[in-house]
């Protein structure tokens, strides 16, 4: 089926009410129709209940979010306006400190929140869980001063590696937590989730290595790819890189053109390769080139593999749905239609699909993600959910941006 017949074709959500909780029924694009069991409501009528209703029961989560001046924490203090158990109670910033987050994110001015301060000034008196989104290296340190009964789900890569020598090797700077390295658990929800669970320290993956192990996890684990010959090509929005000022991330450095980058030494191979290899017991390396592409937010994978000896595409295709068709925000698209970054804008989803390539034998995997969500603050929100005890898609419901 071509990408025209696929604009054609409607997830088909349709939803009722139990006690102010949202019930959604969602037919997947082969058919089969599913339940999202107990999400909570999304109207803002209902939303201000199930909050009232959560205060009363002392059920609220009181969260932190570090970096709340950058891109992935304001993603962050966006997501949490629509979550019924999350209140923020500290934000923090660099140089923005002192400031309040509408004055830095006009787009967040209607958020009644406390203003951001410095690390060095914020009280953890009042915070339970916090999210650190702030840059790699730093992270280590900040992370090493924090109470140690606070919950943490970090976006950096500083907890992502177990091999520390490795850490160094690509980050070209020695680890400075080693001790909290041991106690890290790699936030890829939909293969971590029962350790992500019990943890108290997440590392949530970065951005490319989400949208290229969701698709080649289950096919690895189920012996269907051959392990050597993997190469992935891979496509980012701008707000990848932060919102600090870079002159390679100015508008007439990167409007109408794209480029690779890192070139066989991206920082996000090790990450890569340890995932795969994890699930296939021996050592997986891949072929991994990014590029930047002239917008804001979005992020594509096209993965080439050949496939295990007398492996076909429709085993492929097959693994997949039976791997995600419990998923909520990982959808595998009807055969031959084609994942567009403009599908999953704003939203948690994973939107994937596999074609089979002409040439005998080899396969062609495409993902597509928002960097900034299922990329980074949404994955990150599925994980603290997980964490805390709610259901995992708890203010997460968006469809994406359109157009
Ligand atoms: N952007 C993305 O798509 C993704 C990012 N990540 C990771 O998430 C983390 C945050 O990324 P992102 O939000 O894009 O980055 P930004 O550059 O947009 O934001 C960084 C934040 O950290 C603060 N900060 C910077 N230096 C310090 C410091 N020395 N001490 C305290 N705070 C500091 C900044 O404050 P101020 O602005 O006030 O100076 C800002 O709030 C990074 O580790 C990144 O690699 C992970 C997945 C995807
Ligand atoms: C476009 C762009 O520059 N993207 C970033 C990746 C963002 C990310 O996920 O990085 P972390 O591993 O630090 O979390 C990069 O290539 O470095």
């Amino acid at each position: 089926m071509s990408s025209a017949a696929f604009s054609s074709i409607s997830l088909d959500r349709g939803c009722f009410w139990k006690d102010e909780v949202k019930i959604s029924t969602v037919r997947k694009l082969d058919g089969r129709r599913f339940c999202i069991k107990g999400s909570v409501a999304s109207s803002p009528r209902s939303l201000q209940f199930a909050k009232k209703k959560a205060q009363k029961s002392e059920d609220i989560v009181r969260v932190g979010v570090l970096g709340a001046s950058g891109y992935t924490g304001s993603e962050i203090v966006r997501l949490i306006a629509n979550h019924p158990n999350f209140d923020i109670t500290l934000m923090t910033a660099d140089r923005k400190a002192g400031q309040s987050i509408g004055s830095v994110f006009p787009h967040l001015v209607t958020q009644n929140l406390p203003d951001m301060v410095a690390i060095k000034d914020a009280d953890f008196s009042n915070v339970d869980a916090v999210f650190c989104c702030l840059p790699h290296g730093t992270t280590q340190e900040i992370i090493k001063g924090l109470p140690k009964e606070l919950k943490i789900v970090d976006l950096s890569a500083d907890f992502r590696l177990r091999n520390i020598d490795e850490y160094e090797e690509w980050y070209g700077q020695p680890h400075r937590a080693p001790e909290l390295q041991k106690e890290a658990i790699y936030g890829l929800t939909e293969v971590l989730r029962e350790e992500i669970r019990n943890a108290r320290l997440v590392a949530n993956p970065g951005c490319y290595p989400t949208s290229i192990q969701l698709p080649l996890v289950p096919l690895i684990k189920a012996n269907l790819v051959k392990l050597t010959n993997i190469i992935i090509d891979s496509k980012s929005g701008v707000s990848g890189a932060g919102r600090g000022a870079k002159e390679s991330n100015l508008y007439t450095e990167i409007a109408e053109g794209i480029n690779s980058y890192g070139i066989t030494k991206h920082r996000h191979v090790p990450e890569i390769e340890q995932g795969l290899s994890d699930v296939s017991n021996s050592k997986v390396t891949v072929s991994f080139t990014p590029h930047l592409m002239p917008m804001s937010r979005g992020m594509q994978s096209t993965i080439y593999v050949e496939m295990a000896p007398g492996v076909t595409y429709e085993d492929l295709y097959h693994q997949l749905r039976i791997s995600y068709e419990d998923e909520e925000f990982v959808v595998l698209l009807e055969k031959g239609a084609v994942p567009h970054t403009r599908n999953v804008r704003g939203s948690n989803y994973c939107f994937m699909n596999v074609f089979p390539d002409r040439i005998p034998g080899r396969a062609i995997i495409i993902s597509v993600i928002d960097n900034l969500v299922k990329g980074a603050s949404g994955q990150a929100l599925q994980n603290l959910n997980l964490m805390m005890g709610f259901p995992e898609n708890t203010g997460l419901l968006y469809q994406a941006l359109f157009p």
